[in-house]
């Protein structure tokens, strides 16, 4: 099976009969897949290739300059991570890439920071006020369709309109730019190790490079060869976790760059507020088929998941 085509118009559209017909496709393509292409969104082009240029900007910058916002430096997991850092197949090679994390920025001294140290703080920004700019832009618009996708997937599971978003209050959702330079040598062919995202729902930004491929459930990888200004959508293991396995937490890797290539891609990590539990919803369990995971609550799962890929959270 290959990737099937959502269109956020539609999603969103103000006829009704439109709107449910795509709802239906989406329900049945978080299903089968666990992703799809979303065309059409709300973000604007302008926008996303004002991303791409300030994330060659801030990767082709020295060393040293990207060092000093190190994520080993943020108990909270914000900043610049260098190649080798993260290892998201735990029986792979290490991931041939290198990233930069921000979400939202709450005081060292809020008490959500003081209660959460490791989910809740501070980001470690680039030292370009237009990098800034750019990134926590792209986060606004990007959080505005995430929010808009899981109130049609709520629909989908015949939930209340607001059913998943009233749990992003204080949410921990990451703006990650990724950065894949030529691989070193011909074996190390790993840009990203096979994993599933951890939390409800990915949003990738991608540029024309590809490499990035999908386990379906034939267990073939297959291709999410880029298409352009679509964002590509994949299920997350609390997502999954929440429809007790109706909607799949995909696994997906990413095949390194071939010589003289750098690949660009911009994941959007759509997580929940720390204590927003994650429980069962109605629709997805029946006397047969009853609940199969005790409750989480959201941020719990996603420390656990980040402690296991990297190696300097590894002894937390
Ligand atoms: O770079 C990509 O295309 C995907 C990256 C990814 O899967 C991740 O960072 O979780
Ligand atoms: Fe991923």
């Amino acid at each position: 099976m290959s990737i099937p085509l959502i269109d956020f118009a539609k999603l969103t559209h103000e006829s009704d009969s439109i709107r449910q017909q795509e709802i239906k496709t989406l329900d049945t393509a978080c299903r089968e897949i666990g992703f799809f292409y979303l065309v059409n969104t709300s973000i604007p082009v302008p926008l996303m290739n004002a991303l791409m240029r300030e994330a060659k900007r801030f990767f082709a910058q020295p060393q040293d300059v990207k060092d000093a916002i190190d994520i080993r430096n943020s108990i909270n997991h914000r900043g610049y991570g260098n190649i080798g850092e993260e290892q998201l197949d735990e029986n792979g090679h290490a991931d041939w890439k290198e990233t930069f994390d921000m979400a939202l920025d709450f005081p060292a001294d809020h008490p959500l920071a003081a209660k959460y140290p490791k989910m809740y703080g501070p980001n470690q920004n680039p030292t370009d006020p237009t990098t800034v700019e750019v990134l926590q832009e792209y986060y606004v618009e990007a959080f505005s369709v995430a929010q808009k996708l899981m109130t049609a997937m709520a629909q989908a599971l015949s939930l209340e309109d607001n059913f998943f978003t009233s749990g992003f209050t204080n949410h921990v959702t990451v703006l990650r730019m990724i950065h894949y330079p030529p691989r070193p040598n011909a074996e190390h062919d790993n840009g990203a190790g096979a994993h599933t995202d951890y939390g409800c729902v990915t949003l990738l930004l991608q540029d024309q490079i590809g490499g990035l491929q999908v386990k379906n459930r034939d267990n073939e990888w297959v291709d999410a060869t880029p298409i352009e200004n679509a964002i590509v959508v994949n299920i997350g293991d609390l997502m999954q976790h929440w429809t007790n396995d109706e909607y799949v937490s995909t696994a997906h890797r990413v095949r390194a760059s071939t010589t003289d290539v750098h690949r660009y891609s911009f994941p959007f990590f759509v997580e929940p507020d720390y204590e927003t539990k994650v429980e069962c919803v109605p629709s997805c369990a029946t006397p047969e088929n009853p609940a199969k995971y005790e409750p989480i609550l959201g941020g719990e799962w996603i420390q656990y998941r980040l402690n296991a890929t990297y190696s300097y959270r590894a002894s937390e």
